[in-house]
């Protein structure tokens, strides 16, 4: 992979097979793209060896300085983005009014000002739907854990304490996701029932969940064919389908788990008022944002016991977060530091729907993922 200096020079090589209309406005000259982490070999050559394009890329493998983004921004008809680079007014002043697209790998888009794109008349490119399964598997993955004392559990052993720790009757029991002969129901809740929380109650209900409660954003209409057919899909296992108020998500689920957009609007909707109200042997996951949870009060929670634990792949201010967090002070809060879509195969997919998006955004064709900014 080149380069030193982050720039590719287009090769002599025929134009991706799989983008080969070209628009009539595209000139001679390639159009300028700036890639702000390098993508890896199966996916860089869907840029670099387009002769129409003039890849810029950031050649370190960490988070692009925004020094570097500013520097070379301008004149861009195409920016590939990750979740670490803001796209706000100064980026799109920066890169001025030859830029048509700005292609995000993620499916979240909090860290794109969406007024401004639209605005300005650009396109968005984002990564739904390819990165769902992984989700899914991490968010049963942390409820699992959370629920199984793992954090604490391995601790046990990584400190050499397992001579001390003998096997016994009740020690480092938690509740059981399963249903069992002594309790036969269990009721997962979700925060957000886009995809991948329908992919997560597909894996749920393997576990034997039997019912499964939601909240989602109060102003889209209720979807009820949708829940029919999600319904009839998990019978005879899954005996009720319903959307709730936040008051009985909390009072209900035996396991949260969070898979709503992040945002001011969503901006600690989990917070101490509904903590209180959950049972004490559930489990809250975060797999989402972390804006979403107020992490002092799940500090406090976990603390005081108002809840059994918490998974989470996401928390408010990462990656700035310290080994003196007041959460990784809780034994019972499981944390991996956001690797939800962090499986090869959904990277690769990731990568290239947003170098296909930036392409298809460039050449004014249609984007394998665009978001609509019209609503
Ligand atoms: O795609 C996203 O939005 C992520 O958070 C990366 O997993």
């Amino acid at each position: 992979m080149p380069s030193t200096n982050g720039s590719i020079a287009s090769t002599s090589r025929a134009p991706h097979s799989r983008l080969t209309t070209i628009s009539s406005h595209v000139s001679s000259k390639p159009s300028k793209v700036v890639v702000c982490r390098d993508l890896g070999p199966d996916v860089m050559p869907i840029l670099t060896e387009r002769k129409d394009l003039e890849v810029v890329l950031w050649p370190e493998d960490r988070a692009c300085e925004r020094e570097w983004l500013l520097k070379n921004i301008k004149g861009a008809a195409g920016v590939l983005v990750m979740i670490t680079d803001i796209v706000n007014e100064e980026f799109l002043e920066t890169a001025g009014p030859n830029l048509r697209v700005v292609s995000t790998m993620s499916v979240g888009y909090e860290h794109v000002d969406l007024k401004q794109i639209a605005k300005r008349g650009l396109r968005l490119g984002y990564t739904p739907a390819v990165l769902t399964d992984a989700v899914a598997d991490i968010s049963i993955m942390l409820a699992l854990m959370a629920g199984r004392n793992v954090n604490e559990t391995m601790a046990i052993v990584r400190e050499g304490q397992w001579p001390k720790f003998t096997w016994s009757p009740f020690a480092m029991c938690g509740p059981q996701i399963s249903t069992t002969a002594h309790s036969p129901s269990r009721t997962i809740g979700f925060l957000g029932f886009g995809r991948i929380s329908q992919a997560t109650l597909s894996r749920a209900v393997s576990f034997g969940v039997t019912d499964c409660i939601y909240h989602s954003n109060p102003s889209s209409p209720p979807k009820l064919e949708r829940d029919q057919a999600i319904l009839k899909q998990h019978q005879p296992q899954l005996k009720s389908l319903r959307s709730v108020d936040l008051d009985t998500l909390a009072r209900e689920s035996d396991v949260v788990i969070v898979l709503a957009p992040g945002g001011e609007k969503t901006k600690h909707i989990i917070n101490e008022e509904f903590l209180r109200k959950m049972k004490k042997h559930a489990v809250l996951v975060n797999a989402a944002r972390g804006t979403l949870v107020d992490s002092d009060a799940l500090a406090k929670a976990l603390r005081e016991k108002w809840i059994w634990g918490a998974g989470l792949d996401v928390i408010e201010g990462e990656p700035n977060i310290s080994a003196d967090h007041p959460l990784l002070k809780e034994p019972r809060c499981n944390i991996v530091p956001h690797i939800g879509s962090a499986t090869f195969e959904t990277r690769l997919g990731m990568a290239t729907l947003a170098a296909d998006n930036v392409v298809g955004g460039i050449l004014g064709d249609k984007m394998p993922a665009e978001l609509d900014l019209s609503s």
